[in-house]
């Protein structure tokens, strides 16, 4: 008895000193010196799980602003880096090596092809054709369609109590498939709508591809079936034609353009339409919930919004609809718009990549290989450059932000694709709101984000009540 007890107490004994060496093998040899301060955590999963925990019940960006250096996740050793010189390293990037689990889950979402997962040459010339389909003419022709669409959207909100983040996610859908595939709300883009809604909850998951009834998996069937109805329409454009002012148009016969690799192919125009949805769909509703919700929280700031879009329907009286001028014009619109997405911690992971080189950052080395969170979250409100940060403000922006501090969508090589859009999309919806309504939220504390997928949303959604003008 008492020779099996001593035995099973060596046994112990000896796993624990196995397990204690694999951890310091694992951990301490690979440290490579001058490499950031921080913790490694786990042999093999690092802090993934302190990771996971902190995304799903806070958000992100606590995680990472309380690392702000090394940590470990997702296989790999990673660096969390904050700060206008962080931001800079954006600039000359045309690489977005995505970490070992990520990167064949996002090949398995988007697509070869798609802007997210094409680097260097092949990013470059990917870009340079679905920028010139973004030119000022489709942008233009957009805007008496946004214009439309925000007075339906706004009609259907009328006497009763709605979520706004979920409505205005269905407005910036259709609007997303007006830009692209001169597609109007129906049934049909309702079915499409939901396919994304699909796509986006359950493609961040555990990549369990070909087990049915998987969350992954789900997400991959939704993908196939928008891939067919995508498929579809471009083959019938093809048989048909199409004079539409929209992206697929030019993306299917770029103008001006006569070098034959500038073409695209049928897989990389489906493969970047369904990027384009998925880029610009969750994000501008984030924003526009979080703008709705700045302005009800703070009425002067609204009273000098109002003000604005009056002064600019009086000088609309003769030419009737929005103009492209007038939507320019809107300073103090836009400014609310930039304070309202610093105060938004949108993308918060958006800046992940590998380093292709050791780089030097702040007198530490980051490792070839390693990857780079870049958190600008923390920049966002960083005290040392906004004064009272967390305070909504709009004002801040009358003076000149420094260079590289601010970068709601991105920098570099790959800045946002569709900032121009996003941003008279914003102006319009809003213009529409203050112009014709007033509201109110039903709630308190409408301010707490949570992740269901890949981009924060409000978590009670933002109950609103609207209430038509009369003049
Ligand atoms: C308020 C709304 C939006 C925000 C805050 C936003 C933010 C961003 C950010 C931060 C990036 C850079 C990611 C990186 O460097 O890794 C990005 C890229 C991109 N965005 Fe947006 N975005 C918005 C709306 C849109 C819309 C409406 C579209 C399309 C119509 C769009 C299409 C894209 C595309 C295609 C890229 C990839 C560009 C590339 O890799 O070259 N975005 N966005």
């Amino acid at each position: 008895m008492m020779d099996n007890v001593f035995i099973g107490q060596l046994i112990g004994a000896g796993l624990v000193l196995i397990c204690s060496l694999l951890w310091l093998f694992l951990i301490r040899v690979k440290i490579p010196k001058g490499v950031p301060p921080g913790s490694f955590g786990w042999p093999l999963l690092g802090e993934t799980i302190e990771y996971l925990n902190y995304r799903y019940k806070s958000g992100a960006a606590a995680f990472f602003n309380e690392r702000r250096k090394r940590t470990h996740i997702f296989f790999c050793p990673t660096v969390v880096i904050a700060g206008a010189d962080a931001h800079k390293l954006l600039q000359n990037d045309g690489y977005r090596t995505l970490t070992f689990g990520h990167s064949q889950m996002m090949r398995d979402l988007f697509g070869e092809t798609s802007l997210l997962l094409t680097e260097g040459d092949q990013h470059k010339r990917m870009r340079k054709v679905i920028l010139g389909s973004m030119n000022l003419k489709v942008l233009k022709s957009q805007i008496p369609i946004l214009e439309g669409l925000s007075i339906e959207t706004l009609k259907s909100w009328e006497g009763a109590e709605v979520l706004a983040y979920d409505e205005l996610a269905k407005f910036t859908f259709y609007s997303i498939m007006g830009l692209l595939l001169s597609l109007k709300p129906s049934p049909y883009t309702e079915t499409l709508r939901q396919d994304f809604q699909i796509l986006a909850k359950y493609g961040v998951s555990l990549p369990l591809k070909n087990i049915p009834g998987s969350s992954f998996n789900r997400a991959l069937q939704a993908r196939k079936r928008l891939v067919d109805e995508i498929k579809k329409v471009v083959e019938d454009r093809r048989k048909d034609g199409n004079a539409s002012e929209d992206v697929l148009n030019y993306l299917m016969q770029p103008k001006g353009i006569s070098r034959s690799d500038l073409h695209l192919s049928d897989e990389e125009i489906i493969d970047n339409v369904l990027f384009f949805i998925f880029a610009g769909y969750e994000t501008t509703s984030t924003a526009l919930a979080k703008i709705i919700q700045l302005l009800s929280d703070h009425p002067h700031e609204q009273n000098l919004v109002k003000a604005e879009h009056q002064r600019v329907q009086q000088e609309l009286e003769d030419e009737g609809c929005l103009t492209w001028e007038k939507l320019k014009s809107m300073h103090y619109t836009s400014m609310v718009i930039n304070e309202a997405l610093r105060l938004s911690h949108l993308g918060t992971e958006v800046f992940l990549r590998t380093s292709k080189e050791d780089i030097a950052f702040h007198g530490y080395t980051i490792p070839r290989g390693w990857n780079i969170i870049i958190d600008k979250a923390t920049t966002d409100i960083n005290p040392d450059i906004f004064e009272e940060p967390l305070k909504f403000n709009p004002d801040r922006f009358q003076k000149n932000i420094p260079p590289y501090v601010l970068i709601p969508f991105g920098s570099g090589t790959r800045i946002c694709a569709g900032m121009e859009f996003a941003n008279i999309e914003m102006l319009v919806f809003i213009h529409t709101l203050v112009k014709n309504y007033s509201w109110r939220l039903t709630q308190e504390h409408n301010d707490e984000m949570e992740f269901t997928g890949v981009v924060e949303k409000p978590k009670n959604g933002i109950p609103i009540l609207i209430q038509k003008l009369h003049f």
